[in-house]
């Protein structure tokens, strides 16, 4: 059993609470997104499932051991990837590699194959310093090095915060290769758009899960009438929308504002009001949902 385990896990810092009863389950093998945005309490869970912090109540497991009791034994078995840099700026890329094999008492060759997608991308620096190499490819050694030792589990810590977006696609596809070795993934991210490439999600906010389901279902769940609207002077039109009577949220979303209305609204009440208004270039256009409107409109 290499899935997870969380329940009733609390934790407070101080008069801060972290993490409030939180209950849920990752399957072995599953691909599973934590989504929540700065402070929600996501390093806070990671901390406590690799064991480098001890939750105030509840228990968890990790591929079936006790994140209290059998914290030595989880630490062999499961890669982490904690937000923040976590390797060593002046060893080389190859160096970094071999130091952490050799931590966990194992060796780069007998793990290679593993990691070898990954790394063939970065090993024509394998000389440079970990320090000196860009975003996307510090991202991908740090990958290597939390899977040199093959864990049962890896978790990822905002692994593409500050990364381009090219090196945050490819990311993920290494993460869906990884899914077919078997390994269980559990992955933060402050960004709504990957949340669709995980096979289940949690919304997370201040330590309380507000939806957990599949990307779709967790789409599907949104029932209100919602918008996609624009004029030639966006914030005044955000402003003025924000006012009408017909709606519930007007959020900024790219080139177009996300207007959710009360159920019986038109496209020609919206557009007549904008006019009202004095706006000119009004478009209104039914908008499909996505994660990011879901959590607003759980927030
Ligand atoms: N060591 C600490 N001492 C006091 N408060 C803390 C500490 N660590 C976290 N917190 C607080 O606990 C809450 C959850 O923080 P946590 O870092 O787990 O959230 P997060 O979702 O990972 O956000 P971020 O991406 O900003 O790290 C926040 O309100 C944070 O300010």
């Amino acid at each position: 059993m290499n899935g997870i385990e969380i329940e009733n896990i609390s934790k407070s810092y101080g008069a801060t609470l972290a993490l409030d009863a939180l209950t849920f389950t990752v399957q072995p093998g599953e691909r599973f997104g934590l989504l929540g945005p700065d402070g929600a309490g996501k390093s806070t869970l990671f901390k406590i499932l690799t064991t480098l912090l001890i939750p105030d109540t509840g228990r968890a497991s990790v591929a079936g051991w006790d994140v209290n009791k059998d914290f030595a034994t989880i630490r062999r078995h499961i890669g982490y990837m904690p937000g923040r840099f976590s390797l060593y700026p002046d060893l080389s890329v190859a160096e970094n590699l071999n130091f952490f094999a050799t931590i966990f008492g194992t060796k780069v060759k007998a793990n290679y194959e593993l990691i070898r997608p990954i790394y063939e991308q970065i090993e024509p620096f394998s000389k440079r310093r970990a320090g000196a190499l860009s975003g996307g490819m510090k991202q991908k050694l740090a990958l290597c090095c939390a899977l040199i030792h093959q864990p049962k589990v890896l978790f990822l810590d905002e692994p593409t915060t500050g990364v381009d977006a090219v090196s945050r696609d490819e990311f993920w596809v290494m993460l869906g290769e990884l899914k077919k070795a078997g390994i269980t993934i559990l992955v933060s991210t402050p960004y709504m758009d990957e949340a669709a490439r995980c096979e289940r999600v949690a919304l997370l906010q201040t330590g309380k899960i507000l939806a957990l389901d599949t990307p779709a279902n967790v789409v599907n769940a949104f029932n209100q009438p919602l918008w996609a609207v624009r004029a030639d002077n966006y914030y005044q039109l955000l402003l003025d929308l924000r006012q009408a009577s017909f709606t519930e949220r007007a959020e900024v979303f790219g080139e177009f504002i996300h207007l959710t209305t009360h159920t019986g609204t038109d496209r020609e009440s919206i557009v007549a009001y904008a006019q009202s208004g004095g706006h000119g270039n009004i478009v209104v256009e039914p908008a499909k949902a996505s994660i990011e409107d879901v959590f607003l409109a759980l927030m």
